[in-house]
């Protein structure tokens, strides 16, 4: 039987393309039986097809018009993600909106966000009963997360005085003493790892009222060819903060991806110093930098695997017979790259005879990997 491949179309800003889109990624991939091909932004999306998927992080009216153009005419590729649900995390209000609808509890530990206002507009930044129950410092972020420069540019503000610096519309969060730390969270699909970032410094009890205000910008990130790994735990003294259960953040992130609709993006938490078992999420976003992540190549792939094997499932099953058919086929063609024998057991073991309904589940993600989990 010849070969059956699958076709991952990227559509990528030319930064996110250099960090997500290496070797080591695309050969990893080719390997399993996946081509990534790069779309051309100038080109209609509609004549580069046909793609099993489209892994997009692109703005604006134009795109999301190409994409539904490309869905009309093939209705079966996976569109990753939704572009409505992605929109939800432009805007730094809606985006957490999300965490107070989310029922989870544990026994330990709780969660919520920061107490936080938006302001729309001068005069209303300026009057103090606006925003009487906030306590200073208060960080004040751009109202949109687009991506852009600007979009990430905050200052940490220590009186009211410093407001009539700020630009609204802005949204104004109380700083929370974390010990300096933020756990960013990575979810692909239903897999989710923590890894530890250097954040702002604690702000003693009593401010200092020589300062005003602090700008700063992605304060947090990593240099592009960074990744997060005991060499930089060590070099920014992250090696004794205690991570957070990895069964609650693994229950956040169902909670996320359920409610959001998305699979592939980032949260970021951090741990409230004056209870220790408060944890609070100050930002969730959409296509974060993967490469920084360990192993970001093995777990792509495994999502990307996943998701057309998932799909060419859905599209084929028609009847038990059929099933048995065309399952084996496509795990023939993909999986068996990487599975071999054993898989080909499984899948005919579930395709048995007896076997009326249930599929077999994907086999890509049998394996708990340490410090991560499936939700
Ligand atoms: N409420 C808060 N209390 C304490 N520190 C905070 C708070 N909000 C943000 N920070 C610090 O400011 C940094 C930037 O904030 P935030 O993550 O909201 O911005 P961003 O530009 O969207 O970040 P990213 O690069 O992750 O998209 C955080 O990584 C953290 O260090
Ligand atoms: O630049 P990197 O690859 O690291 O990715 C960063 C990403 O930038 P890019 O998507 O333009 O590349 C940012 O996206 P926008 O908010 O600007 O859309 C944001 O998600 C950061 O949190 C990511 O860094 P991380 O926090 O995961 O380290
Ligand atoms: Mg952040
Ligand atoms: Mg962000």
């Amino acid at each position: 039987m010849a070969e059956r491949r699958f076709r991952i179309g990227y559509a990528l800003a030319d930064k996110k393309q250099q960090s997500f889109i290496q070797n080591s990624l695309v050969s990893l991939a080719e390997s399993r039986g996946i081509d990534l091909v790069r779309v051309d932004a100038d080109r209609p999306l509609v004549d580069q097809g046909p793609f099993d998927c489209v892994l997009h992080k692109l703005y604006g009216d134009d795109w999301k018009a190409q994409l539904r153009d490309f869905e009309r005419k093939y209705p079966n590729a996976v569109i990753l993600d939704s572009p409505d649900a992605i929109e939800r995390l432009h805007n730094r209000i809606s985006m957490l909106q999300v965490v107070s609808e989310l029922k989870i509890e544990h026994q330990n530990e709780t969660f919520g966000i920061p107490k936080q206002i938006v302001i729309y507009d001068k005069e209303t930044l300026l009057d103090r009963l606006a925003w009487e129950s906030l306590k200073f410092p208060v960080i004040a972020k751009p109202l949109v997360a687009d991506g852009s420069a600007k979009s990430h540019k905050m200052a940490l503000v220590y009186n009211h005085e410093a407001l009539n610096k700020l630009k609204p519309p802005i949204v104004l969060q109380e700083f929370v003493n974390h010990g300096g730390v933020i756990f960013k969270v990575y979810v692909v699909g239903n897999y989710v790892r923590c890894v530890k970032r250097k954040s702002l410094p604690d702000v003693e009890d009593k401010l200092d009222f020589s300062k005003d205000l602090l700008s700063f910008s992605q304060i947090s990130n990593l240099a592009a060819n960074e990744r997060i790994d005991d060499k930089y735990y060590e070099m920014m003294h992250l090696g004794d903060t205690e991570m957070p259960p990895q069964s609650f953040l693994t229950d956040i992130a169902r909670g996320l991806r359920h409610a959001l609709k998305l699979n592939l993006f980032n949260f970021d938490v951090i741990r409230d110093s004056r209870f220790g078992n408060r944890y609070l999420i100050i930002d969730i976003n959409y296509f974060p930098g993967y490469a920084k992540m360990p192993n970001y190549e093995s777990v792509l792939t495994d999502f990307f695997c996943d998701t057309v094997y998932n799909k060419q499932k859905d599209r084929t099953v028609k009847g038990p017979d059929e099933k048995v058919c065309s399952e084996i086929s496509v795990l023939d063609q993909c999986q068996m790259h990487s599975y071999g024998e054993d898989m080909r057991k499984i899948i005919s073991n579930t395709c048995s005879d007896e076997d009326e309904g249930s599929l077999p589940v994907s086999p890509f993600h049998m394996e708990e990997k340490e410090n991560s989990v499936q939700v």
